[in-house]
Formats: C-alpha cells, sequence, structure tokens
C-alpha cells in the first residue's frame, strides 16, 4: 500500500570511521530504531536521540515521510549514522540489530477524549509492530510511548509471550513526562529550583493512574494539603491540558519528545554497565497486586535490574493508590485480552 523506501545518510563513510574509533574505545555501539519516527513526537525524538553520543546508528521507521526526516537529521554532525525506513517492507531492515526500540507509533488525542479512546487504532499498530520486533530483534529493550501506555505495554507483553522471547525485564512503558510535568509544577509552588528536583510518579499512564509521590520529592518543601492536591491534579491532567490548548492539534509531542530521549538516555547507560541508574516506569511488578505497575526502577545491562518499592507514602497517596487500582487493572485486562483474540 505504502510506497516503501529506504534512506541512508550521506555522512555514513565519515561516520564509519567514527563507528570504528568508537568500537575501540569505551563506548560501545548502540542501535537505537523509533517506530512512527516522521510523526510529532517522532521527529523531535529523532532529534535528540541523533544528539546522544550513546547511540552509534539511528533508525527512524515510519509508515510515511521517513525519507526527509532521515535526510535532514542525518546531515547533523554528531556520532550517528541515520536510515530512514517507510513501509511494511522495509521494517525488518529498520529493527535487525536494534539494542533500543522507541514506539511513539499511532494516533494522538483530540479534545474531549480518553487515552482509551485511542485503544482500538493504537492497539493494533502496536500488535503489528511488536510482532515484527518479536521476530527481527528479539533482545531490544522496548520504549513504549504509544498510547493508552497502561494497554499497550500489556499487549506487547502477550504478543512476546505468543512468540516465546518475553523477557519482563526488557519492555517499559514511558511515564517519564509524568515525572518531568511533577518536577515542573512542583518547582513552580515549591519556588526551588527546577533542576534540583526529584519526584517519584508511580501507577499509569491515564489521568487518576498517575500519581506524584510529592511526599517523597526533594528538596522537601512545607506545601499545605491544597497545594498537593493541586499539583497531583495538574499532574494528572498535564496530557489533557496540552491536548486542549492544542486544540485538535493532537497532544503533546515537544516535552514527550524531551521525556522520551531522557528515559532512552537511562537505558542506553544501563545497557552500557552504568551503576545506579534509576527512573520511573511502567513495567511488569508484584510491587501491587497488579500485573503492571510504574515505579522506580534501577536499570542495567539486561534492562529492568530491579523494581524498587514505593517507600512511604503519605495518607492522601495511599487513598490515590486504591483508587487507581480498578481502572488500571481494567486497562491491562483490555490490552491482555486484545492481544489473545
Ligand atoms: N507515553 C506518553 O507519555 C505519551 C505522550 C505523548 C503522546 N503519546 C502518544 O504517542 C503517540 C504518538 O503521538 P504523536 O503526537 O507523535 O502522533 P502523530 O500522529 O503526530 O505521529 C504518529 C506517527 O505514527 C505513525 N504511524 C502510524 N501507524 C504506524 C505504524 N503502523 N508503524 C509506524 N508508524 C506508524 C504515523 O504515520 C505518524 O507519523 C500517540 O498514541 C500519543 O497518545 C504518549
Ligand atoms: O495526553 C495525551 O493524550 C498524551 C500523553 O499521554 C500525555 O500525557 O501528554
Amino acid at each position: 500500500m505504502f510506497r516503501s523506501m529506504l534512506v541512508r545518510s550521506s555522512a555514513s563513510a565519515k561516520q564509519a570511521v567514527n563507528r570504528r574509533s568508537f568500537s575501540s574505545g569505551s563506548v560501545p555501539e548502540r542501535k537505537v530504531a523509533i517506530l512512527g519516527a516522521a510523526g510529532g513526537i517522532g521527529q523531535p525524538l529523532a532529534l535528540l536521540m541523533k544528539l546522544n553520543p550513546l547511540v552509534s546508528s539511528l533508525s527512524l521507521y515510519d509508515i510515511a515521510n521517513t525519507p526527509g526526516v532521515a535526510a535532514d537529521v542525518g546531515h547533523i554532525n554528531t556520532r550517528s549514522d541515520v536510515a530512514g525506513y517507510m513501509g511494511d517492507d522495509n521494517l525488518a531492515k529498520a529493527l535487525e540489530g536494534a539494542d533500543l526500540v522507541i514506539i511513539p507509533a499511532g494516533v494522538p488525542r483530540k479534545p474531549g477524549m480518553t487515552r482509551d479512546d485511542l485503544f482500538n487504532i493504537n492497539a493494533g499498530i502496536v500488535k503489528n509492530l511488536c510482532t515484527a520486533i518479536a521476530k527481527y530483534c528479539p533482545h531490544a529493550l522496548i520504549n513504549m510511548i504509544s498510547n493508552p501506555v497502561n494497554s499497550t505495554v500489556p499487549i506487547a507483553a502477550e504478543i512476546f509471550k505468543k512468540a516465546g522471547m518475553y523477557d519482563e525485564k526488557k519492555l517499559f512503558g514511558v511515564t517519564t513526562l509524568d515525572v518531568v510535568r511533577a518536577k515542573t509544577f512542583y518547582a513552580g509552588k515549591a519556588n526551588v529550583p527546577v533542576a534540583e528536583v526529584n519526584v517519584p510518579v508511580i501507577g499509569g499512564h491515564a489521568g487518576v493512574t498517575i500519581l506524584p509521590l510529592f511526599s517523597q520529592a526533594s528538596p522537601q518543601a512545607n506545601l499545605s494539603s491544597d497545594v498537593l492536591t493541586a499539583l497531583t491534579k495538574r499532574t494528572q491532567d498535564g496530557g489533557t491540558e496540552v491536548v486542549e490548548a492544542k486544540a485538535g492539534k493532537g497532544s503533546a509531542t515537544l516535552s514527550m519528545a524531551y521525556a522520551g530521549a531522557l528515559f532512552a538516555d537511562a537505558c542506553l547507560k544501563g545497557l552500557n554497565g552504568v551503576p545506579d541508574v534509576v527512573e520511573c516506569s511502567y513495567v511488569q511488578s508484584t510491587i501491587t497486586e497488579l500485573p503492571f505497575f510504574a515505579s522506580k526502577v534501577r536499570l542495567g545491562k539486561n534492562g529492568v535490574e530491579e523494581v524498587l518499592d514505593l517507600g512511604p507514602l503519605s495518607d492522601y497517596e495511599k487513598e490515590g493508590l486504591e483508587a487507581l487500582k480498578p481502572e488500571l487493572k481494567s486497562s491491562i485486562e483490555k490490552g491482555v485480552k486484545f492481544a489473545n483474540q
């Protein structure tokens, strides 16, 4: 249906030299594939990954428009070579040898929609892409951005199980944007430098399933319960705030690309053996009764090294945790059912 096409950066000769010199140094070669690379998130994410010195090969796949994105990004004089792949026929080449696959493929929300309203279209897209990942790069880490993340991650897990290659340590739902927002909003209210702020965000990635733990925020500030409630609500509704501001032209793309690049960088550092890399992510988990849950995760050479427990919660956060479980449970079950029908 779509014209298949492959574009390689014209700088490949020079970059082959770069590759050789890196392979003799301490930074390993890493291929990163972005599926949905020509989209609102995909393009700025491709730019940010091109700027990341841990990436040696950047593979940009979409069903349309990847040649232009690859040609454009490929002119940037940084380490990685860049290849653009378009259409199903080229998906195998896009994936082969990938260490990390980032998936922002799928439709975004319009005002009035929930993330779950995207399920009917995006579940099928994720299913197809994960079927190809199982075949062509079964050992890659997967960073799932496509919504509804609460369901697309369980879909991916089921597809990988069916293919006999599921490794729960390698599958991540990207919830970094919730952390990015919580940090920004908290710094504003606490009047502290945002660069020093840390806030864990647990649960999932939709509405009340997003639960920021401001009781564990650092630096600590003496905020009233009204302010903490407002901060929690703003973090939970952050995506909707952007969807409404964009008024029909999509959802968060630039802040998401930033968040996606941060999380991908953490995964690459973990793969490369950098110690103590900890980020929040939605992963297979036993820290609650739910089979998937977002919490702090230690990243390592095999992906998830350790799912950290939740730590002490305030009474307000304990209530939030109990309140989020039914919705998260049903989103997980919906994904599992879809993948198995
Ligand atoms: N996890 C998060 O925090 C978070 C944040 C923002 C957006 N999102 C989600 O990310 C997704 C993408 O958002 P966007 O704003 O980039 O949308 P977009 O429409 O701008 O881009 C999506 C891209 O996916 C491509 N695509 C569609 N089907 C594909 C397939 N089968 N294979 C490869 N590519 C395919 C499209 O051609 C398009 O280029 C949405 O589902 C959105 O809800 C998640
Ligand atoms: O809100 C959306 O639909 C996109 C994304 O999940 C977000 O949090 O910005």
